[in-house]
């Protein structure tokens, strides 16, 4: 759809072989704001998701497949029974991360909230009804980091 915000975005960490098994962040710590994620990388490991206890998960790499990541929109649409994973990149002493990930984004002027059907019965909606823009304008402002959801919650 030429209206939707979907991107494609190209990542590369060169080796740091300073490093010395120190750990250094090549992306720092975020949730995509957009619905869903497809990633593909080279051979070198680096993504690590982040898990509900807190600790940090390593991805491994897999040349051959694709790492698809549930974004912020999407936990708005399924009223939070799909979560928005927190990711980070670190980077490798030894080789080169090159990683593409292609970003499916709704069209600016389009409504977000959660999907009736994913309600339930009596279920309460999570979520207050916001448009796409007004979502995209929120991750201008915060840190990278910021929890952006929560602003957007009933
Ligand atoms: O480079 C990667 O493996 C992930 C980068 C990322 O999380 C992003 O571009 O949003
Ligand atoms: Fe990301």
């Amino acid at each position: 759809d030429a209206e939707s915000d979907s991107m494609l975005r190209v990542n590369h960490y060169p080796p740091r072989p300073e490093l010395q098994g120190r750990l250094l962040t090549g992306f720092g710590e975020h949730t995509d704001p957009q619905v869903i994620s497809v990633l593909r990388s080279n051979g070198t490991s680096g993504l690590e998701i982040c898990a509900r206890d807190g600790s940090w998960a390593a991805v491994p790499p897999d040349p051959d497949s694709f790492f698809v990541n549930v974004a912020d929109a999407m936990q708005v649409l399924t009223n939070g029974r799909f979560r928005s994973v927190r990711h980070r990149v670190v980077v490798s002493s030894e080789r080169p991360r090159v990683s593409m990930i292609f970003f499916g984004g709704p069209p600016f002027g389009q409504r977000l909230a959660p999907l009736r059907q994913l309600l339930g019965d009596g279920g309460r909606s999570r979520y207050r009804e916001f448009t796409w823009k007004e979502y995209k304008s929120s991750t201008h402002k915060g840190r990278l980091a910021t929890d952006r959801l929560c602003s957007f919650e009933n």
